[in-house]
């Protein structure tokens, strides 16, 4: 069936309302949920989903499916419909096109009123848009790619508290990436070692330590002792520097009244900035973001998780997404990985989620994946982080991938250094100015980098130390998640 001969008989179905609204069972299209000639209107949200019908199920109507159960549909008629608006509140998919150079693969386009969505609530976007949808039995899996939400929407979210124009000013850092280290072992250190791993990688010269993902409140460790110790570490480190200093203290545990008491302590003992962890849920980064607003803190974000449902381009949700929704619920930083690191990230892809955290009006790039603009609207900017498995001696390609708005963050590339912590952060700190200094005066560090690192090495020997020992390891793996489209249209590469 034609694109045409479809919408003739949607249209003749939805213009006899006694056939539409009959008890029974319908195909989506018929229903509504398919109009090929909808022009979505600026205060639109337009969802990009990949799809992959199962076996003899038509594209079209798989589209129609999307669009009927991410909005108002059932699995057949029901009259309360006419109760409602219900021409406006169904989503519409307006376009079908096969992936390319990918059989079974469709991308469709589904249109969503705002009238469908509460004012500033991800909770409630996501209740629609990654929601029963995805457990759908007529698609073997779905994915969401892209979303362009409308300027109407936009504005009814408060965004990062901070942002990383004001996070530059309150820590007096301009002109270079900043640099930062988890701490490590990940688990098991009592508060007072703790307490000196931080102290050693400020004084060294990082900007900020981290606690990692999965640090809580263990018995080796209680929160109220990791934070008294940590403080200590980082005013000791102020002092002796004359830097601004912080260390991601992480709030996380069980309940939202622990987490308010973790960041409340962490603002009495005068901390800059607190961390959480994505699975402590939608709602929960919403909450923390108006408290971090209402109390001067920055954010950071660890994203531990994300790769059970971003990874897989065939089923789950774009990181890219994620991304746009984390900057709306209100995140300082965001970890949106490194491409050269030990973790999933093909370096466009990566380059596409760098770009939705940090831009004014994000422009399509179908290359990084970015399928629509984005308007921010004023949206505060996102300080991204490249973190996982990265060392001194990939400066030069971090520098050349992500520019100078980036938290560099070196766990293992600092804590593992042969010569010890501080050594580590030197080096990463020596190798870092070198090469912001190389870039300013016109050097081509994509290419000449190594070269620059190993003659600023030859004065720092905490930085031969790091490149003898790291500088051969690469994670030259394939990527998983990567564009399907080398170049955009009417764009020369
Ligand atoms: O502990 C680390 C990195 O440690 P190291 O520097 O020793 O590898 C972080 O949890 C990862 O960055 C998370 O990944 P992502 O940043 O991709 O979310
Ligand atoms: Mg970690």
């Amino acid at each position: 069936m034609s694109a045409q001969e479809i919408h003739a008989e949607a249209t003749d179905i939805t213009g006899n309302a006694k056939k539409r609204y009959s008890a029974g069972v319908l195909k989506y299209r018929q229903m509504g949920y398919w109009q090929p000639d909808y022009v979505p209107s600026e205060t639109d949200t337009i969802c990009l989903f990949r799809i992959t019908p199962q076996d003899g199920v038509d594209p079209v109507e798989a589209a129609a499916a999307v669009a009927g159960e991410s909005s108002t549909a059932t699995w057949t008629v029901v009259w309360t419909d006419r109760l409602t608006a219900c021409d406006s509140y169904r989503a519409k998919a307006f376009r079908v096109d096969p992936v390319p150079g990918t059989p079974g693969q469709y991308f469709c386009w589904v249109a969503y009123d705002i009238i469908l969505f509460e004012e500033g609530s991800i909770a409630n976007i996501t209740a629609s848009l990654i929601g029963n949808v995805f457990s759908f039995k007529p698609l073997k899996a779905a994915r969401l790619e892209d979303i362009r939400m409308p300027n109407a929407l936009i504005k009814t979210f408060k965004g990062p508290p901070c942002g990383l124009i004001v996070e530059r000013e309150r820590l007096d850092k301009f002109g270079r990436p900043l640099l930062g280290a988890t701490t490590k072992p990940k688990l098991g250190l009592s508060g007072r070692n703790y307490g000196r791993v931080i102290y050693e990688g400020l004084k060294g010269g990082l900007d900020f330590m981290k606690d990692d993902e999965n640090i809580n409140s263990q018995p080796f460790m209680h929160w109220r002792d990791r934070f008294l110790y940590v403080m200590e570490g980082v005013n000791k480190a102020s002092a002796a520097t004359g830097e601004v200093k912080g260390s991601y203290l992480n709030v996380t545990g069980a309940t939202m009244e622990d987490i308010y008491e973790r960041a409340e302590f962490a603002k009495e003992l005068g901390s800059v900035v607190i961390m959480v962890d994505l699975i402590i849920g939608w709602s929960a980064i919403q909450s923390i973001g108006n408290w971090a607003r209402k109390n001067d803190m920055i954010v950071h974000m660890h994203r531990a998780g994300h790769g059970t449902y971003t990874r897989q381009k065939n089923h789950g949700v774009s990181f890219r997404v994620m991304a746009k929704w984390l900057r709306l619920a209100g995140v300082d930083h965001l970890h949106t990985g490194t491409a050269v690191g030990k973790l999933e990230g093909d370096p466009m892809t990566v380059q596409g989620y760098y770009n939705v955290c940090r831009d004014s009006y994000t422009k399509q790039d179908l290359p990084r994946g970015l399928f629509f603009d984005q308007d921010w609207c004023d949206t505060k900017k996102v300080m991204p982080v490249a973190s996982g498995g990265i060392h001194a001696g990939q400066m030069h390609q971090l520098i050349d991938l992500f520019g100078d708005d980036v938290i560099l963050q070196f766990g293992g590339g600092t804590i593992g250094h042969p010569a010890g912590i501080q050594a580590g952060a030197v080096a990463n700190r020596v190798a870092l100015e070198c090469m912001v200094k190389a870039r300013n005066e016109g050097k081509d560090i994509k290419n000449e980098g190594p070269e620059i690192l190993k003659k600023a090495a030859q004065t720092c020997t905490p930085l031969k130390q790091a490149l003898d020992t790291w500088g051969d390891i690469t994670f030259n793996y394939t990527s998983t998640d990567t564009s399907d489209f080398a170049v955009t249209p009417g764009v020369s590469a």
